[in-house]
């Protein structure tokens, strides 16, 4: 078989040599006439799988997207012609949520708040806003929880009507996927008609997709009111060639990397691998546990001392927010958008890091961090 995969999926050869000829393409330009020979085609989330990429590989028998978002997929056209499809549900949920709670210790910071005294809306309450709902209750910090689908399907669930939300909350952090159309509609949720409905100090995150956000709507915001809104934004409208306008006007800015830890893009390749063994009824031969790099950092001891406020020095140790907003705002200009998601440097998970100790306190691992065997 030929394997074609986006060369920015880490450990593709290692996973997929079982199934044959693995080759490597640039995922934003790559054309049709380079896909021709594809059995089996791995994308991220920069490609437009469609008819029109598709056209030419008459025997493509299975499209993976490495990723949580499949907005970039036309899955009615792969299921008209037969071809099986895989996204990876969850793979780097948790690296989302370790790059929202940097950005929210980094705005605690820079304007003295006490998180436990805000009210964080989250938006979107899948596998990302779910993780992140966890670790804040962890922290003690009130949360309102705005998903109509999962309020629609389950009479326990806590919601909050995005309206209401939006005049409560403290900081807004997005986790929906982009839906354009119908009653859950998602693209442009935050607009000019939206924005003024929240409070003026209101903080936001996105790091879901650029397009939950009327990119314009929030710059003419920003450039109007004289106390502007603390911003966080990892994901932009129109990427690559993002609205740079914005950067001078937002606390963090990142070039979609949320998602970006060296377990999360990983996780990608293995899930998609996984369905692949069982769509070709061929053995699971290859583990992620094996394949992954010894960590920089394994053990930390932890004392009967460590509490509550010790968490964010912790979290530090792996991962802040500002080294990839430093680095956009050195870079963007002269390499631009591709290239510093392409030479994002290694960053691990909190799961990476074994705390040792007598006792850990039960919100450490409720945080992602993992307890030494
Ligand atoms: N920045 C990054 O690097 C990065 C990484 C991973 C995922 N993402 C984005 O985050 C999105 C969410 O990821 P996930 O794993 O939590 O997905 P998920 O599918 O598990 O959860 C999404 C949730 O959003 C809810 N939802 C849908 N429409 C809604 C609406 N109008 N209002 C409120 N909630 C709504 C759904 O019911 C669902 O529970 C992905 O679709 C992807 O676009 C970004
Ligand atoms: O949807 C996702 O999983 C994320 O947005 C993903 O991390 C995007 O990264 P990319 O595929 O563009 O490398």
């Amino acid at each position: 078989m030929r394997i074609f995969a986006d060369e920015n999926m880490p450990l593709v050869q290692p996973f997929f040599a079982q199934f044959g000829d693995v080759s490597l393409f640039n995922g934003r330009t790559v054309a049709a006439a380079q896909l021709a020979e594809a059995d089996i085609l791995l994308v991220r989330s920069v490609t437009q799988v469609n008819a029109e990429l598709l056209n030419n590989c008459p025997q493509l028998r299975f499209v993976g997207t490495a990723t949580i978002g499949m907005d970039h997929i036309d899955q009615p056209y792969l299921a008209q012609r037969n071809i099986g499809f895989a996204s990876a549900p969850g793979c780097n949920a948790q690296s989302v949520v370790e790059y929202v709670l940097s950005s929210l210790w980094y705005l605690a910071d820079k304007y003295q708040w006490q998180l436990t005294e805000k009210t964080i809306g989250v938006v979107g309450v899948g596998n990302i806003g779910r993780r992140l709902v966890n670790a804040l209750q962890a922290l003690n910090i009130s949360v309102l929880q705005c998903d109509p689908l999962r309020a629609q399907q389950e009479a326990d669930f806590a919601h909050t009507d995005f309206a209401t939300l939006c005049r409560q909350a403290d900081i807004i952090s997005f986790h929906t996927p982009l839906i354009s159309n119908g009653p859950f509609a998602t693209r442009h949720l935050l607009n000019a008609t939206t924005l003024p409905q929240l409070k003026p100090e209101c903080a936001l995150i996105n790091a879901s997709r650029g397009a939950v956000i009327d990119n314009q709507a929030l710059l003419n915001e920003l450039r109007c009111v004289e106390q502007r809104r603390p911003v966080v934004l990892d994901v932009w409208e129109q990427e690559p060639d993002i609205l740079t306008a914005l950067l001078p006007y937002v606390d963090i800015a990142t070039a979609h990397i949320a998602g970006h830890s060296v377990e999360g893009k990983a996780r990608g390749t293995e899930m998609l691998y996984q369905r692949c063994c069982e769509l070709f009824g061929q053995p699971v031969k290859q583990q992620l546990g094996q394949l992954l790099a010894v960590p920089a950092m394994e053990k930390l001891q932890i004392s009967a001392d460590f509490g509550l406020p010790d968490v964010q020095n912790l979290a530090r140790l792996l991962y802040d927010v500002r080294r990839d907003d430093a680095i956009l705002r050195h870079y963007l200009q002269r390499n631009g958008f591709d290239w510093l998601r392409k030479s994002y440097p290694a960053r691990r998970e909190f799961s990476s890091l074994q705390l040792c100790g007598k006792v850990i306190p039960g919100y450490l691992p409720q945080l992602g961090f993992s307890l030494a065997q």
